[in-house]
């Protein structure tokens, strides 16, 4: 048995998950404890900004990828403090950075032009901490045709998959994915859209909170339909399950401003918020509905778990779908995407392939991610 910590800081830019778990000979993952440190405002604010083009991006980019290395590593450090554990009882830490760009393969991206960028410099954690990283998880995938995206989908396959039974798991973080499990050995796994992103960014305008606790304000509006319309016209939501992946590049501040903007009047805050709950739910519901199969069981992961009134919406669209959170198959929500981290470093450590061809695209499995010494 050996230790790892995982560290994700996703799309919704809130701040950093770490969790420390054991891994067996198999790479079974035990979660042993918990730390999530959310990002100072200015650093919050500055990785916001890079995610757009802008002016001065590679003086930027070195910054904010020193500043993050330093941010994850005094998280790692609070970790370590409050379980007692020593740098020495953990094999290493997987790290995802922060992805600050995304253009995988799609229909206007040729694969050979595709990138994706993940920053928070692995050198000053593997300093800062003394422990080895494993970081770089996605770019091998895109060098081998695939998306880069999501990852997630392998951990979902191996912690989640029942023989007999048609189960899907979906993370609503910032955007959202799901992965299908046939309920034999085959699983499918994309990006549906956003999923809190465009709900977070109208509640920071409108109403100056972080998110939007429970989906309570939305649960207070009604569904705009013209402007539902508008963005389902989005051209991510016209292709057909398989692989494929999105970001901010795609759903951002921006693009709900454009949308907003096609409205006859100025609508009432709690039916915005409303029609961008309903998109989130009817753009998972589509893709749930275009997979070979319909899945008999959904597994909730990612903030959006606790989402009631998303997750209420939810459970109506995809009626007899059972829907439960990750919690009831022993892994809670919000760790189940920093566990795959950890699980991913295990996997480069033993040599075993990270990614599923069938989910990203790529043209064969391999090994994931860069090893950075202590
Ligand atoms: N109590 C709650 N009620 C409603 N929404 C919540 C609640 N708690 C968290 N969330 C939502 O979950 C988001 C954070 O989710 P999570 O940490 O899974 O995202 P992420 O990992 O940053 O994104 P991604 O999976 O896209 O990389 C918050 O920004 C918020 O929108
Ligand atoms: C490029 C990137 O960072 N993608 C994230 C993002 O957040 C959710 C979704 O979009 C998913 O594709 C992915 O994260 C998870 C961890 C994944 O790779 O499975």
């Amino acid at each position: 048995m050996e230790r790892f910590i995982g560290i994700m800081s996703g799309t919704s830019l809130d701040g950093i998950d770490c969790v420390l778990c054991t891994l067996n000979a198999e790479g079974l993952p035990q979660v042993e404890a918990h730390y999530s440190q959310p990002f100072p405002s200015e650093l919050q604010n500055q990785l916001r900004a890079l995610c757009q083009p802008g002016d001065n991006e590679i003086e930027q980019l070195g910054r904010l990828d020193r500043w993050l290395g330093s941010e994850y590593a005094s998280a790692v450090n609070a970790l370590l403090k409050k379980t007692r554990r020593k740098p020495e009882d953990i094999t290493a830490i997987g790290c995802h950075g922060q992805t600050i760009r995304h253009r995988p393969p799609s229909e206007t991206h040729h694969p050979d032009q595709a990138f994706t960028l993940q920053i928070g410099d692995a050198n000053t954690l593997a300093s800062q901490t003394g422990i080895p990283v494993v970081a770089d998880f996605r770019r091998r995938d895109i060098a081998e045709g695939g998306q880069g995206a999501p990852l997630a989908p392998a951990l979902h396959q191996a912690l989640f998959a029942k023989t007999g039974t048609c189960r899907a798991v979906v993370n609503i973080g910032g955007m959202a994915n799901i992965t299908w499990l046939d309920g034999n050995d085959a699983a499918l796994g994309f990006d549906t859209g956003p999923g809190n992103v465009l709900m977070d960014t109208w509640v920071q305008q409108a109403f100056d909170q972080p998110f939007d606790d429970k989906g309570q304000i939305a649960a207070r509006g009604s569904v705009i339909p013209e402007l539902l319309t508008k963005l389902l016209n989005h051209p991510y939501f016209q292709y057909q399950a398989g692989p494929r992946s999105t970001g901010r590049e795609d759903f951002d501040a921006g693009e709900l401003q454009w949308a907003l903007a096609s409205l006859a009047s100025q609508p009432c805050a709690e039916d915005v918020q409303a029609t961008l709950l309903e998109l989130t739910a009817q753009t998972i519901s589509d893709s749930l509905s275009r997979l070979p199969k319909m899945p008999s069981q959904l597994f909730v992961c990612g903030g959006g778990a606790f989402n009631t009134a998303l997750m209420q919406r939810l459970e109506t669209l995809i009626h007899p779908t059972l829907v439960a959170s990750t919690e009831s198959l022993g892994l809670h929500p919000l760790h189940v995407e920093a566990v795959a981290f950890a699980w991913l470093a295990w996997r480069r450590l033993n040599a075993l392939s990270g990614n599923l061809p069938s989910v990203t695209g790529a043209s064969k499995e391999v090994v994931l991610g860069a090893l950075y010494s202590a």
